[in-house]
């Protein structure tokens, strides 16, 4: 299947990219636990924000979190499969790229759980003191 083929027309080449990224996300669902692990906290906090009636402001930050960390986790999936298409050696190199993409990862993690922990404590304080 050939993107570049000029016989397809743009949005037949657009909508065959996004299937592709399609794939690359349910593939990554299906086969990477932390992935998996990421969509059922993104849900779990979808659902509390929904009852807790996050501000639009708040929503903003909590999609840019989740969105950040999702394709943050797809990218460090990349890398991954990249780096063990190059070698099933053990290389000093690979554990190099493969733990600096993790540290991304876990970089952006925490900072989600401090932003989130914050803003969850806006509203919790003021469910019980109200
Ligand atoms: N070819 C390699 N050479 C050297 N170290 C490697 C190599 N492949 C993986 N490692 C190291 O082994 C550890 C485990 O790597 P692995 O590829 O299993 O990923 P992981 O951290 O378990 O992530 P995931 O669970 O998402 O696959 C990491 O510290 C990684 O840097």
């Amino acid at each position: 299947m050939d993107l570049k083929d000029p016989q397809i027309s743009e949005w037949k080449r657009f909508y065959r990219s996004f299937c592709f990224a399609w794939s690359g996300i349910i593939h990554t669902f299906k086969t990477e636990r932390n992935f998996q692990i990421h969509v059922f906290i993104s849900i779990v906090t979808l659902i509390v924000g929904y009852f807790v009636h996050f501000t639009k402001f708040e929503w903003i930050v909590i999609l840019f979190l989740i969105g950040g960390m999702l394709a943050l986790e797809l990218i460090n999936t990349a890398l991954e499969h990249v780096v063990d298409l190059i070698t099933s050696e053990f290389k000093p190199l690979a554990k190099a790229a493969k733990d600096a993409a993790a540290g991304a990862v876990f970089v952006y993690a925490i900072l989600s759980v401090i932003i989130g922990i914050i803003i969850l404590s806006n509203h919790i304080s003021f469910e019980l003191f109200k």
